[in-house]
């Protein structure tokens, strides 16, 4: 299996360099030259297969063979024995048409845990066999950073810097970060918000000095490693409700475009996707995108969804790259756009076919308060703002094919929304015992590139150096 860059000016790689590389080294994101295809039969068998099967066959065809068999089966078994639920993402039906598939039952609480748990794993076999170490820099509106700080704590060729919005993510998301006390994980809130942080990442990997000097790696879901490990549950759901013999339907809460691209992946695999559904809160670009053809910043601002608050949706890239029927020159030419003024407008023919698979819609903050606060009387569900604001758009769709909402988190996390929107609190896990009275380490930086790099370099360089020694 290669990977090709969706700018095409940057080296064609196998799936080990795609992980390690993160962002292309043309600023683009990688995706299979070719997508693997399963039959109706293979999919069909998954109905039976415990997931972390299904993960595991799903996973082979991207690997292409540069991990043994033996050794993926082991990073699969152990990356979904730290989900406590059996089913590992159980579907839930909440109306006659309408599921939510619970995706929050990882380590912290939130989807990410799906394939955080698995890239830990996986880029630590790499960073063995080529006994070479890794500095990980990632941005974070909340989740992803709680995620990789679990999944990498344990990690002995990493080290980990998070940058965080300061102010804008929940009290228990930031302890998930702040309070783990690994020696490789650093946290850092940034005077800015989710775009400046994601911008700054993004900077450090076109700064291709600091990106070799640092071996610089990453983990959010520009990492098409990320989007393959989220690709799996689309096939245990869809499977579940009668897929292949039946098309589903799927409605993402969404920001940076990787989790609903993921689905949109399983779609080209073969599976029986009806309509993709994109919901987003007031941060509304891509329902703005889809209804006008104009892709046009506005602004980001603060939600009770605060994951979700993200106007630069880095993924929506690898589908422009799609749209366009995989030609690189026009990517590179609306992302110029995107950069320069802040906006592009999408050629016609592109429009229609997004359209062809896609819809989109945008929440309100009463209609997402009103959705958890219905669903919790009429179903005794308690669902998180994010879960919500899919769930209230899921719900104003057309069409006969069953309707599942991605259940992005745990209401836990979310402990103030919830209550203001249900008057109800939910409690926290007890594998969360004692996170709040813990004592928080983070560092605090402006908005500055030159103050995170060296930042950044001077912690790296010296891990790096040891791990050299060693
Ligand atoms: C709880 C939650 N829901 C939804 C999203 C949006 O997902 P994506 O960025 O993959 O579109 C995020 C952040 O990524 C999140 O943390
Ligand atoms: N909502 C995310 C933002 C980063 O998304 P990613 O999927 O690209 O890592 C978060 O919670 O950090």
């Amino acid at each position: 299996m290669r990977y090709v860059s969706s700018r095409g000016a940057a080296p064609v790689l196998g799936f080990a360099d795609v992980l390690l590389a993160g962002l292309a080294a043309d600023g683009g994101l990688y995706l299979p030259a070719e997508w693997p295809r399963l039959s109706e039969s293979e999919i069909r068998a998954f109905r039976t297969m415990p997931y972390p099967a299904v993960a595991l066959a799903i996973f082979e065809r991207f690997t292409g063979g540069e991990i043994d068999r033996a050794t993926l089966q082991r990073m699969v078994d152990e990356a979904y024995a730290t989900f406590p639920h059996p089913a590992v993402a159980p579907l839930v039906q909440v109306g006659p048409r309408d599921y939510v598939l619970e995706l929050f039952h990882g380590p912290t609480l939130a989807f990410k845990d799906v394939a955080m748990q698995m890239l830990s794993r996986l880029m630590d076999h790499v960073l063995a066999e080529r006994g070479a170490r890794a500095t990980i820099v990632g941005a974070t509106s909340g989740d992803t950073g709680g995620a990789a700080i679990a999944a990498f704590a344990a990690s002995t060729r990493t080290d980990v810097f998070i940058l965080f919005p300061h102010g804008r993510v929940s009290p228990v998301q930031q302890r998930q970060m702040t309070t783990h006390g690994a020696p490789n994980v650093h946290a850092v809130a940034i005077e800015g918000n989710f775009d400046d942080c994601q911008a700054l990442v993004k900077a450090m990997f076109n700064d291709q000095r600091f990106r070799r000097d640092t071996a610089l790696s990453g983990v959010n879901s520009i990492n098409w490693a990320r989007i393959m490990a989220q690709i799996t549950y689309y096939f245990t759901a869809a499977v579940s409700l009668g897929s292949p013999d039946r098309a589903v339907s799927f409605t993402v809460p969404t920001g940076n475009f990787g989790d609903i691209f993921a689905g949109y992946a399983a779609k080209r695999m073969g599976l029986p996707v009806d309509r993709l559904v994109i919901a987003t809160n007031q941060n509304d670009i891509l329902a703005r995108t889809l209804a006008s053809g104009r892709h046009e910043k506005a602004g980001v601002h603060a939600t009770t969804s605060p994951s979700m608050d993200i106007e630069i949706s880095s993924n929506f890239e690898r589908l422009l790259f799609e749209a366009a029927g995989r030609d690189p020159e026009t990517v590179r030419r609306l992302m110029a756009g995107l950069q320069q003024s802040g906006a592009f407008t999408l050629p016609a023919p592109m429009l229609e076919t997004i359209r062809a698979e896609f819809d989109a819609g945008a929440t309100s903050e009463a209609e997402a308060a009103a959705t958890i606060r219905e669903v919790v009387e009429a179903t005794g569900l308690l669902l998180d703002p994010h879960t919500a604001v899919g769930l209230s758009v899921a719900r104003r769709q057309g069409g006969d094919a069953p309707m599942v909402t991605l259940g992005t988190a745990h209401p836990a996390k979310f402990p103030a929304a919830v209550e203001a929107a249900s008057g109800r609190v939910p409690a926290l896990p007890a594998s969360h015992d004692g996170l709040m009275e813990r004592a928080e380490v983070f560092d605090r930086l402006p908005n500055d590139l030159n103050a995170v790099q060296t930042y950044i370099t001077e912690r790296a360089k010296a891990a790096l150096a040891k791990g050299q020694a060693a």
